[in-house]
Parts: C-alpha cells; sequence; structure tokens
C-alpha cells in the first residue's frame, strides 16, 4: 500500500528520520503550522491520532478544527496560498512531503463533508465512479464492491431495490450514508469526517452516529462536531482547538467530567463560543 503513497522512488523528504506512531496509532502530528497566505490558522500543533477509535475535534467557529482536518489528506492543496509545516506522519511517511501521491493519498484517508454532495447520477453510479476512474471495470467486481459498501454504510437495505434511480431522490440522512459508502468503497485506513450529521433531522443524526460508531472497527475517524453531546456519545478522544492552538487533548470521558484546563470547561459547559 505504501509505495502507492510516494510519488517517486527517492523520498528522503518524506521518510522521517525520527519519530516512528506507536502502534496503536495511525497517525502522528507534529508541530504542525498551518497558513493562509500570511495568516496562519492552526498554530503548531502535535497529537497522536489512535487506530480503530474516534477522535473528536471540537472548539468554537474559526478555531482552525476543519483547517486541520483538511491537511490530513491535502485538501487544502486545493485552497490558493495555503500551505503546511511541521509533520503529519502516517505508515512512516509525512504526508505534507511533496512526493506524496496526493490522489493515492487521499483514498486511503477518504473525507465525507458536512453537507451531503452525492454526484447527480444514480445510486449505484455514485459509488463506481471513482472505482472505475482507479481501474476496476468487471460488471461483477463493481457489484461485490457496491453491495458491500452500502452493507458497511447500513443503507443496503433501503436501497437495494433501487440502485439504479438517482441518489438525489434519497433524503439528506441516506445521502450522507451514500456519501460514506462512496468513501468506504475506495477501502479507506482513516475516515475524515467534517460536521457530517449536522445538516440532517435528529433521526436522520441518530442513524448516521450510529453508523460511525459502528465502523470504528474497520476504520480510524477523525470528526469535527460542533454538537457537544455527539461529541460525548461517540468519540474516545476528544481535542478542543481555541484560536488555532491545541488547549487540551484526552480521553473523551476525562475532556467532559474533569477537564485539566479552565478554557475547556467554559467552553463544554456553554460559557462561549
Ligand atoms: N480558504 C480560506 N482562506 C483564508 N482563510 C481561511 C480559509 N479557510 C479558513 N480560513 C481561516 O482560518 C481560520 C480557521 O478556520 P476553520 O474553517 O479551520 O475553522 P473551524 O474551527 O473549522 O470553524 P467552523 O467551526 O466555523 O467550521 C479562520 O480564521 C478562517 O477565517
Amino acid at each position: 500500500m505504501v509505495p502507492a503513497l510516494m510519488e517517486k522512488k527517492t523520498v528522503e523528504n518524506a521518510v522521517p528520520n525520527h519519530a516512528q506512531l506507536n502502534k496503536e496509532d495511525i497517525l502522528k502530528v507534529n508541530n504542525l503550522e498551518i497558513f493562509y497566505g500570511e495568516k496562519r490558522a492552526v498554530n503548531g500543533i502535535s497529537m497522536d491520532i489512535n487506530k480503530n477509535s474516534i477522535t473528536a475535534l471540537i472548539g468554537p467557529s474559526g478555531c482552525g478544527k476543519s483547517t486541520f482536518l483538511r491537511s490530513i489528506n491535502r485538501m487544502n492543496d486545493l485552497i490558493p496560498g495555503a500551505r503546511a509545516e511541521g509533520e503529519i506522519l502516517y505508515e512512516g511517511l509525512n504526508i505534507l512531503s511533496e512526493q506524496i501521491n496526493v490522489v493515492a493519498l487521499r483514498k486511503e484517508i477518504g473525507m465525507v463533508f458536512q453537507k451531503p454532495n452525492p454526484f447527480p447520477k444514480s445510486i449505484y453510479a455514485n459509488i463506481t465512479h471513482a472505482l472505475k476512474f482507479s481501474g476496476i471495470r468487471k460488471k461483477n467486481e463493481l457489484d461485490k464492491i457496491v453491495e458491500e459498501s452500502l452493507r458497511k454504510a447500513a443503507l443496503w437495505d433501503e436501497v437495494k431495490d433501487r440502485l439504479h434511480k438517482s441518489a438525489l431522490s434519497l433524503s439528506g440522512g441516506q445521502q450522507q450514508r451514500l456519501c460514506i459508502a462512496r468513501t468506504i468503497a475506495m477501502k479507506p485506513t482513516v475516515m475524515l469526517l467534517d460536521e457530517p450529521s449536522s445538516a440532517l433531522d435528529p433521526i436522520s443524526n441518530a442513524k448516521v452516529e450510529e453508523l460511525i460508531i459502528d465502523l470504528k472497527k474497520d476504520y480510524s475517524i477523525i470528526i469535527v462536531t460542533h454538537n457537544m453531546q455527539q461529541a460525548s456519545r461517540i468519540s474516545d478522544k476528544t481535542a478542543f482547538f481555541l484560536s488555532g492552538d491545541l488547549i487540551e487533548y484526552d480521553d473523551t470521558e476525562k475532556i467532559f467530567t474533569n477537564p485539566a484546563v479552565k478554557k475547556t470547561e467554559e467552553y463544554i459547559s456553554g460559557r462561549f463560543g
């Protein structure tokens, strides 16, 4: 899997010569700074992200949660003037290196956005589009991946009889689970979720939360959420951001019952933000 992430054979810059990951971790962030032009949005944060766990990123609007999340699969590359310094180690490589193959990286580290964004095509085509692009063309193989992905996204039973109907005919919650299925189809190891259920009604929200909890047996999940109850219900670890700083990062239970930093306590109890 790893060689596909490397653009070239010589990868001195991509291979860090220190700071290996602990075996329970999937990512290690070292002194990460992210800038938009001159403005620094993330101020030198360091944290380890556990495998097969849910890590919630919380904090008031504009504190850098989404900027950090997007750096993990290099989505910020699409923003003119955005740049990152420091390291994000994954599989022994620095994701931020210029020698990383970003297309391959985004298959392994998939992303789901706040607003469900299915293509205006059939449910089936939404899942097979990127697979075909990556060279999988046999119908029986595609059929198998479509079913597997929809099952994992807890959507199969609801859509199995209308796979060739438009994805836009689904409810918002179903569309979001389809977007999760589309990410699953690429066989990622990490899933980045940017407020994935904030645009949904309470019932759909509950289904997406249940799904996320179920997915952690197969994937490492990092989720941005404004919803404190959601963070405390579903995540194992919580990171509290404020003005681009990582203020506190600990087990979710500790953050929500006995935080070490006063600002964390003030934020989770709703005194600001
Ligand atoms: N494309 C961009 N160009 C310039 N500045 C940006 C861009 N995106 C974000 N910023 C700035 O970076 C800082 C962090 O923004 P970011 O969106 O990461 O915060 P956030 O915590 O995710 O906020 P929210 O909860 O509102 O989504 C903010 O000051 C924001 O204005």
